[in-house]
């Protein structure tokens, strides 16, 4: 570990305890019996990733949002595990105190256990990551138990499953009335079968909050209210980079307007000659 690197003014106290090295599965789960709440964030890259690190995030995800917010598609459908590993490699490196968590893309894992689990390898071999998330419930809980028996960390992912959108039809909250009985009942599933926490994504907080009650296991939330013990946002929802975001995101900031201002001062100091001035130029 790097003693050049600034602790954060405030870490969260999961990260500030961990001393200078990775968060690790251990660290989350003493942090649920603290009750203490922790945020987590996407990250794609080297830069972004060192950043969030230094600000004290304790856990990274390698989200396949990354189809979206990277790679311009309009779903996470067309996300593949060859995208994806470039991205989570660097986020590794960029990293030296979260836990990086890569999220299995569509695909990878559903058509079966021997399937999910050289997904699962090829991302803690190549890219150093630390764990996998993936979507659903029951249908999946052999392929967890495989990658759980395989000593590898498993985060679940419940509620609005994005790479269901087709069955869905659309990005809608999910787990209304009945459904709420059938999600926390995978929720427990997910839990017996070894996974370290599960992320509720689009629910509503009551049942946010009784899942959160009913579980040893940290539940992580995206649109599920301010019951679960972590958050998690993609990072440029919380930083107002993306032009329109769903009712459950806050932006913290204005990069959106930041970025295109310097474009176009930039812009406009090109063409006026204003820039390069003398001192960035080599004499
Ligand atoms: N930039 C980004 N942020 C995300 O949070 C995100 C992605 N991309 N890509 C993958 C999925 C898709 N997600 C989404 C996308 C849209 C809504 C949305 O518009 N929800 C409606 C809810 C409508 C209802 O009431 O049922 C909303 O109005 O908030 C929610 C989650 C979350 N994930
Ligand atoms: C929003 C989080 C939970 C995610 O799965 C992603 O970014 O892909
Ligand atoms: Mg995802």
């Amino acid at each position: 570990m790097s003693s050049s690197v600034a602790p954060s003014s405030r870490p969260t106290a999961l990260y500030g305890g961990t001393s200078g090295r990775r968060v690790t599965v251990r660290d989350i789960a003493a942090a649920k019996e603290r009750h203490e709440k922790w945020p987590m964030l996407t990250a794609y890259d080297a830069l972004t990733a060192r950043i969030f690190d230094e600000a004290g995030i304790p856990v990274l995800l390698v989200g396949d949002s990354a189809a979206m917010v990277v790679y311009g598609y309009d779903s996470t459908i067309p996300v593949t595990v060859d995208d994806l590993i470039p991205l989570t490699a660097a986020v590794v490196r960029g990293s030296k105190r979260a836990m990086v968590v890569a999220d299995l893309p569509f695909g990878s894992y559903q058509t079966g256990v021997p399937e999910a689990l050289s997904a699962a390898t090829r991302f803690l071999k190549e890219t150093g990551a630390h764990a996998v998330k993936l979507e659903g419930g029951r249908r999946i809980l052999p392929q967890v138990e495989a990658m759980v028996a395989a000593g590898i960390p498993v985060m679940g992912h419940l509620g609005l499953t994005p790479q269901s959108v087709n069955a869905f039809g659309g990005y809608r909250v999910q787990g209304r009335g009945q459904d709420g009985d059938e999600l926390m009942a995978d929720a427990k599933a997910l839990q017996a079968a070894g996974a370290f926490s599960v992320v509720l994504e689009c629910v509503p907080e009551d049942l946010a909050a009784r899942v959160t009650a009913s579980l040893a296991i940290p539940t992580i939330g995206i649109g599920g209210g301010n019951q679960t013990d972590a958050q998690v946002l993609v990072w440029q929802d919380m930083a107002g980079l993306t032009p329109r975001t769903a009712k459950f995101v806050k932006r913290f900031a204005d990069m959106n307007t930041l970025l295109s201002e310097a474009a176009r001062s930039y812009a406009d100091e090109v063409v006026s000659g204003v820039y390069p001035a003398p001192e960035h130029t080599y004499r």
